[in-house]
């Protein structure tokens, strides 16, 4: 979890994608109690939330969604298949990509370009148009990718480019070939910190979301329903849903949700414990502050001041 430092103090690692450079690395940047701490590169999603699970970092920092991608599936079932994991915090960082290639390379003279995917499916319009005939040569990160470009010890990347932060000179020898390709310029991703359920949980501000995965009961019409009537009967507002396949049979889902409000919200805590009675499995991620910093939208007589006067009512009745 952490490692002794030269002045003998220990620091607490926090695990990301890597190499430096990639876009969970600036991630990572945002996360204020991470300063001064060691950060530990990996080279998959997965690795970063098993350094967390065996105790080898204290956090990892993973993506969890795209503005034009949608989803990391790698996370969203890694939270569903680790009930020890929650998650901490939130960041947004805003997407702009660059071209880069070794000096010397002209646009001209590119015919492979290596990126990872999902920067590929931001960038791909640009390279259609512009490097008509190139070969995708998939990379696990936009950082791993350029730095392949400058491997010289024999096995070093057969691509002539890459798709990668336009941050990523700092950490390279590379020159930009083309700035910002990306096909949608106000393209954001979000990460997560997650870290073992231990521990203090963050306390509600007013402007916080909570994080659940819930699975709906079998062959029960209206199920659907009957879970989103959970936070509509409380006036609590959802900000995501995203569904994925449980995996043991066909026609088999759970939903991935993000609530807006805090668990120490009365109306959030009354709608888990309605989806508590109603489903087989739900899985508690957290509470965290939200990085766009808006106050949560309730609506109706839902402060917690309105739930104590009902509950008071009720036990004079
Ligand atoms: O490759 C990187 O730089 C990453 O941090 C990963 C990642 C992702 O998984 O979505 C992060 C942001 C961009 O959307 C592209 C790639």
């Amino acid at each position: 979890m952490s490692s002794a430092s030269r002045n003998g103090s220990t620091k607490k690692t926090y695990s990301f994608l890597g190499p430096i450079g990639t876009f969970t690395e600036l991630a990572l940047a945002q996360v204020a109690e991470a300063k001064g701490a060691i950060a530990h590169p990996v080279s998959h999603v997965q690795d970063a939330i098993d350094d967390v699970i065996a105790g080898r970092a204290f956090r990892a920092i993973i993506p969890v969604e795209n503005s034009v991608e949608g989803g990391v599936t790698a996370t969203s079932d890694a939270l569903a298949a680790n009930p020890n994991i929650r998650i901490y915090g939130e960041y947004l960082v805003p997407v702009k990509f660059d071209l880069v290639a070794r000096p010397g390379v002209a646009l001209t003279d590119v015919r492979v370009v290596a990126t990872h995917p999902v920067a590929y499916a931001q960038t791909r319009a640009w390279l259609s148009a512009n490097i008509k005939k190139h070969t995708y040569l998939q990379s696990t990160s936009t950082a791993a990718a350029a730095a392949d470009l400058l491997d010289t010890d024999g096995d070093h990347s057969i691509a002539d480019a890459a798709v990668a932060a336009s941050t990523i000179t700092k950490h390279y020898k590379l020159k930009v070939l083309a700035k910002n390709i990306g096909d949608n310029k106000n393209a954001q991703t979000r990460f997560l910190q997650i870290g073992l359920a231990k521990g203090a949980a963050p306390k509600a501000t007013g402007k916080d979301k909570t994080s659940v995965i819930v699975e709906l009961p079998n062959d029960r019409p209206g199920a659907l329903l009957e879970m989103l009537e959970q936070f509509a009967a409380r006036g609590v507002n959802l900000s995501r849903i995203e569904s994925r396949p449980i995996g043991d049979q066909l026609g088999r889902y759970r939903f991935n949700i993000d609530i807006e409000g805090h668990v120490e919200d009365a109306a959030v805590a009354e709608a888990l414990k309605g989806l508590h009675r109603f489903s087989p499995k739900v899985i508690f991620l957290g509470s965290y502050p939200r990085a766009d910093k808006k106050k949560s939208v309730h609506q109706g007589n839902n402060t917690n001041a309105a739930f104590a006067a009902a509950e008071k009512w009720i036990a004079k009745l």
